[in-house]
């Protein structure tokens, strides 16, 4: 058994009150490591809106609460820390932002060069990919599996994959050692509901 979990990103565009069930739903059907709620080109005020009302239930969860892009609100927020990439701000800079206590993930694509130097500047997780054609966000970074092989075999600090990733085709991400598994569509946009979804993700992970 691999030890790898599933991280949710949240989809985009979300009215946070409607939103906030679907997530309950998706977090019960569990088990799940953090949520991040990525909103994009939207006023600070929508953002911390949306923290108010989804914060809690993550929290009440025992779920880290993750904010993309704004290592700034996350601090003031209450939430448990920030992801970042490389057209938000650099590593150190968002550590800055983010204190000591708060978690800080950190985009590293096909990067391995950009991996070893979020490291160095106190990411607590580094992420590749997209691994596969993701619907969700248009990128042309095909990371390769083996990524995942070298950073594991190397590196204590733990890894995530994300881009495409869906029930079907996890398997080799799992056993190259992704810690965690980053997915929108497959949860939220799967036929049968998000609990399905993390449903069958985390059937596969365990099949993996
Ligand atoms: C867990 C995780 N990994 C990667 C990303 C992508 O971040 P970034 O490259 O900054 O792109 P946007 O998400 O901001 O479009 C992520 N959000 N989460
Ligand atoms: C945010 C992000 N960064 C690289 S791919 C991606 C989108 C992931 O969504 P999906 O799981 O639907 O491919």
């Amino acid at each position: 058994m691999y030890d790898c979990q599933l991280y949710l990103v949240t989809p985009p565009a979300l009215d946070p009150v409607a939103f906030a069930p679907d997530l309950a739903r998706a977090l019960d059907a569990g088990p799940v490591a953090a949520v991040q709620l990525r909103l994009k080109d939207v006023p600070d005020d929508t953002i911390l809106r949306a923290i108010d009302i989804l914060r809690p239930v993550a929290q009440e969860r025992d779920v880290a609460f993750i904010l993309n892009d704004r290592p700034d609100l996350a601090r003031r927020s209450g939430c448990d820390g920030a992801h970042v990439g490389g057209e938000d701000m650099d590593a150190a800079a968002a550590r800055t932002l983010l204190g000591d206590q708060l978690q800080l993930g950190v985009s590293c694509y096909d990067s391995r060069d950009l991996a070893m130097r979020a490291g160095e500047a106190g990411a607590d997780y580094v992420a590749f990919g997209a691994f596969f054609p993701s619907v969700s966000k248009e990128t042309d970074i095909r990371a390769p599996v083996e990524l995942l092989t070298w950073w594991s075999a190397m590196m204590e600090l733990p890894v995530v994959a994300i881009g495409g990733i869906t029930a079907d085709n996890c398997a080799p991400l799992v056993r190259a050692g992704a810690d965690f598994l980053a997915v929108i569509s497959a949860v939220w946009s799967h036929p049968e509901g998000p609990a399905a979804g993390v449903r069958a993700m985390n059937a596969a992970i365990d099949a993996a």
